[in-house]
Protein backbone atom coordinates (compact mmCIF):
# COMPACT_ATOMS: atom_id res chain seq x y z
CA UNK A 1 0.00 0.00 0.00
CA UNK A 2 1.41 3.18 -0.86
CA UNK A 3 0.15 6.16 1.37
CA UNK A 4 -0.37 9.78 0.19
CA UNK A 5 2.36 11.86 1.79
CA UNK A 6 0.54 14.29 4.02
CA UNK A 7 2.25 18.25 5.39
CA UNK A 8 1.85 18.81 8.91
CA UNK A 9 1.52 22.35 9.04
CA UNK A 10 3.45 23.40 12.17
CA UNK A 11 6.63 24.20 13.29
CA UNK A 12 5.93 23.13 16.93
CA UNK A 13 8.72 20.51 17.68
CA UNK A 14 6.17 18.75 20.70
CA UNK A 15 2.99 19.18 18.48
CA UNK A 16 4.98 17.13 15.36
CA UNK A 17 6.50 14.72 17.90
CA UNK A 18 3.19 14.10 19.02
CA UNK A 19 1.56 13.64 15.36
CA UNK A 20 4.22 11.66 14.49
CA UNK A 21 3.21 9.36 17.41
CA UNK A 22 -0.19 8.79 16.74
CA UNK A 23 -0.20 8.88 12.66
CA UNK A 24 3.48 6.68 12.02
CA UNK A 25 1.51 3.39 13.18
CA UNK A 26 -1.40 4.35 10.94
CA UNK A 27 0.68 4.26 7.64
CA UNK A 28 0.55 8.07 7.42
CA UNK A 29 3.57 9.42 5.27
CA UNK A 30 4.05 12.21 7.19
CA UNK A 31 6.35 15.52 7.20
CA UNK A 32 6.73 18.32 9.04
CA UNK A 33 6.08 21.78 6.76
CA UNK A 34 10.15 22.65 6.99
CA UNK A 35 11.06 20.01 4.62
CA UNK A 36 9.22 21.78 1.92
CA UNK A 37 10.28 25.16 3.31
CA UNK A 38 7.18 26.28 4.25
CA UNK A 39 7.18 29.95 6.22
CA UNK A 40 5.54 29.94 9.50
CA UNK A 41 2.01 32.49 8.45
CA UNK A 42 0.64 35.18 10.41
CA UNK A 43 -2.08 33.50 12.98
CA UNK A 44 -4.38 36.78 12.21
CA UNK A 45 -7.70 34.61 12.95
CA UNK A 46 -10.01 35.44 16.12
CA UNK A 47 -10.49 31.59 16.30
CA UNK A 48 -8.32 28.18 16.38
CA UNK A 49 -10.46 27.45 13.41
CA UNK A 50 -9.25 30.32 11.28
CA UNK A 51 -5.50 30.40 12.59
CA UNK A 52 -5.14 26.52 11.72
CA UNK A 53 -7.24 27.17 8.52
CA UNK A 54 -4.19 29.92 7.30
CA UNK A 55 -1.79 27.50 8.35
CA UNK A 56 -3.14 23.91 6.27
CA UNK A 57 -3.85 26.54 3.61
CA UNK A 58 -0.36 27.94 2.90
CA UNK A 59 1.26 24.65 3.67
CA UNK A 60 -0.72 22.87 1.16
CA UNK A 61 -0.19 25.61 -1.22
CA UNK A 62 3.64 25.52 -1.06
CA UNK A 63 3.88 21.82 -0.85
CA UNK A 64 1.42 20.60 -3.23
CA UNK A 65 0.23 18.06 -0.77
CA UNK A 66 -2.56 17.33 1.19
CA UNK A 67 -2.19 19.30 4.77
CA UNK A 68 -2.97 18.82 8.28
CA UNK A 69 -2.56 22.19 10.80
CA UNK A 70 -3.57 22.42 14.33
CA UNK A 71 -4.10 25.51 16.56
CA UNK A 72 -4.30 25.18 20.05
CA UNK A 73 -3.84 27.16 23.32
CA UNK A 74 -5.34 27.22 27.00
CA UNK A 75 -8.27 29.11 28.12
CA UNK A 76 -8.49 29.79 31.63
CA UNK A 77 -11.52 30.73 33.38
CA UNK A 78 -10.35 32.89 36.11
CA UNK A 79 -8.39 34.83 32.93
CA UNK A 80 -11.88 35.07 31.24
CA UNK A 81 -10.28 32.46 28.74
CA UNK A 82 -7.01 33.70 28.24
CA UNK A 83 -4.44 33.07 26.72
CA UNK A 84 -6.50 31.15 24.24
CA UNK A 85 -5.71 31.65 20.84
CA UNK A 86 -2.50 33.78 21.77
CA UNK A 87 -1.12 30.89 24.15
CA UNK A 88 1.97 31.14 22.07
CA UNK A 89 2.28 34.45 22.45
CA UNK A 90 1.36 35.75 25.77
CA UNK A 91 4.57 36.70 26.76
CA UNK A 92 5.27 38.19 23.42
CA UNK A 93 7.74 37.39 20.68
CA UNK A 94 9.65 35.34 20.61
CA UNK A 95 7.56 32.57 21.65
CA UNK A 96 8.86 30.93 24.76
CA UNK A 97 7.42 28.19 26.68
CA UNK A 98 9.42 29.02 29.42
CA UNK A 99 8.29 32.94 29.61
CA UNK A 100 4.41 31.46 28.37
CA UNK A 101 4.73 29.39 32.09
CA UNK A 102 5.68 32.22 33.85
CA UNK A 103 3.66 34.85 32.73
CA UNK A 104 0.62 32.26 33.24
CA UNK A 105 1.47 31.70 37.17
CA UNK A 106 2.03 35.62 37.65
CA UNK A 107 -1.39 36.47 36.42
CA UNK A 108 -2.66 33.64 38.87
CA UNK A 109 -1.19 34.10 41.50
CA UNK A 110 -3.82 35.36 43.51
CA UNK A 111 -6.64 32.57 42.55
CA UNK A 112 -7.04 30.13 45.03
CA UNK A 113 -6.81 26.45 44.44
CA UNK A 114 -10.68 25.47 43.27
CA UNK A 115 -10.69 28.32 41.08
CA UNK A 116 -7.82 27.79 38.90
CA UNK A 117 -10.03 25.54 36.08
CA UNK A 118 -8.87 25.58 32.66
CA UNK A 119 -8.97 23.44 29.73
CA UNK A 120 -6.84 22.76 26.28
CA UNK A 121 -8.27 23.06 23.06
CA UNK A 122 -7.19 21.72 19.76
CA UNK A 123 -9.16 22.35 16.37
CA UNK A 124 -6.73 20.38 13.75
CA UNK A 125 -7.95 21.17 9.84
CA UNK A 126 -7.26 18.94 6.88
CA UNK A 127 -7.34 20.12 3.58
CA UNK A 128 -6.98 18.12 0.45
CA UNK A 129 -5.45 20.88 -1.47
CA UNK A 130 -5.18 24.80 -1.06
CA UNK A 131 -8.24 25.19 -2.24
CA UNK A 132 -10.46 22.38 -1.17
CA UNK A 133 -13.91 24.07 -0.01
CA UNK A 134 -14.48 21.31 2.21
CA UNK A 135 -12.33 21.71 4.81
CA UNK A 136 -12.82 18.68 7.80
CA UNK A 137 -12.34 20.30 10.96
CA UNK A 138 -12.51 18.69 14.31
CA UNK A 139 -11.99 19.95 17.68
CA UNK A 140 -11.61 18.81 21.11
CA UNK A 141 -10.79 20.08 24.61
CA UNK A 142 -9.63 18.71 27.23
CA UNK A 143 -10.22 19.91 31.63
CA UNK A 144 -7.94 20.60 33.99
CA UNK A 145 -6.39 22.92 36.26
CA UNK A 146 -3.87 25.29 36.71
CA UNK A 147 -0.68 24.69 39.20
CA UNK A 148 0.54 26.98 41.27
CA UNK A 149 4.10 25.13 40.90
CA UNK A 150 5.63 22.79 37.64
CA UNK A 151 5.59 19.37 37.88
CA UNK A 152 7.13 17.03 35.13
CA UNK A 153 9.80 16.94 32.38
CA UNK A 154 7.51 15.43 29.69
CA UNK A 155 5.22 17.02 26.98
CA UNK A 156 5.87 20.53 25.90
CA UNK A 157 3.73 24.02 26.24
CA UNK A 158 1.98 24.49 29.52
CA UNK A 159 2.02 20.99 30.42
CA UNK A 160 3.94 21.19 34.02
CA UNK A 161 1.34 23.80 34.89
CA UNK A 162 -1.55 22.05 33.66
CA UNK A 163 -2.90 19.39 36.71
CA UNK A 164 -5.36 16.45 36.02
CA UNK A 165 -7.46 15.54 38.81
CA UNK A 166 -8.26 12.15 37.64
CA UNK A 167 -4.89 11.16 36.98
CA UNK A 168 -3.24 13.43 40.39
CA UNK A 169 -0.70 14.11 37.60
CA UNK A 170 0.57 16.67 35.46
CA UNK A 171 0.70 16.70 31.67
CA UNK A 172 4.51 16.35 32.13
CA UNK A 173 4.22 13.75 34.30
CA UNK A 174 2.13 11.68 32.24
CA UNK A 175 3.95 8.93 30.32
CA UNK A 176 3.71 10.10 26.62
CA UNK A 177 0.97 7.29 25.23
CA UNK A 178 -1.37 8.14 27.77
CA UNK A 179 -0.79 11.49 26.72
CA UNK A 180 -1.67 10.76 23.20
CA UNK A 181 -4.56 8.49 24.13
CA UNK A 182 -6.43 11.40 26.63
CA UNK A 183 -5.24 15.14 25.17
CA UNK A 184 -7.01 17.22 23.23
CA UNK A 185 -4.86 16.85 20.22
CA UNK A 186 -4.93 13.08 20.50
CA UNK A 187 -8.73 12.70 20.56
CA UNK A 188 -9.30 15.53 18.00
CA UNK A 189 -6.48 13.11 15.47
CA UNK A 190 -8.68 9.80 16.38
CA UNK A 191 -11.62 11.82 15.23
CA UNK A 192 -10.27 12.70 12.12
CA UNK A 193 -8.46 9.85 11.06
CA UNK A 194 -12.10 7.94 11.22
CA UNK A 195 -13.78 10.57 9.33
CA UNK A 196 -10.94 10.27 6.98
CA UNK A 197 -11.81 6.99 6.10
CA UNK A 198 -8.72 6.05 3.88
CA UNK A 199 -11.52 8.35 1.55
CA UNK A 200 -9.90 11.66 1.00
CA UNK A 201 -7.28 11.29 -2.07
CA UNK A 202 -6.48 14.47 -3.15
CA UNK A 203 -7.69 16.31 -6.34
O1 LIG B 1 -0.65 19.61 24.36
C1 LIG B 1 -0.25 20.72 24.74
N1 LIG B 1 0.55 20.83 25.83
C2 LIG B 1 1.02 22.00 26.25
N2 LIG B 1 0.80 23.17 25.63
C3 LIG B 1 0.00 23.10 24.54
C4 LIG B 1 -0.53 21.92 24.06
N3 LIG B 1 -1.26 22.17 22.96
C5 LIG B 1 -1.17 23.48 22.76
N4 LIG B 1 -0.39 24.04 23.71
C6 LIG B 1 0.01 25.46 23.79
C7 LIG B 1 1.42 25.62 23.26
C8 LIG B 1 1.37 26.94 22.56
O2 LIG B 1 1.61 27.96 23.53
C9 LIG B 1 -0.07 27.04 22.09
C10 LIG B 1 -0.24 26.55 20.68
O3 LIG B 1 -0.09 27.63 19.77
P1 LIG B 1 -0.14 27.34 18.19
O4 LIG B 1 -0.12 28.60 17.46
O5 LIG B 1 -1.26 26.39 17.93
O6 LIG B 1 1.19 26.51 17.93
P2 LIG B 1 2.68 27.00 17.69
O7 LIG B 1 2.71 28.46 17.33
O8 LIG B 1 3.50 26.59 18.84
O9 LIG B 1 3.12 26.14 16.43
P3 LIG B 1 2.38 26.10 14.98
O10 LIG B 1 1.42 27.26 14.92
O11 LIG B 1 3.48 26.19 14.00
O12 LIG B 1 1.68 24.78 14.92
O13 LIG B 1 -0.84 26.22 22.97
MG1 LIG C 1 1.39 29.19 16.01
Amino acid sequence: MTSTPLILASGNAGKLREFHQLLAPLGFDVMPQAEYDVPDVEETGLTFVENALLKAREASRVSGLPALADDSGLEVDALHGAPGIYSARFAGEPKSDARNNARLLEALVEVPEGQRSGRYWCVLVYLRHAEDPVPLIVQRSWEGEILAHPRGVGGFGYDSLFWLPEQAMSVAELPAEEKNRLSHRGRALQALVEALGGAHEPR
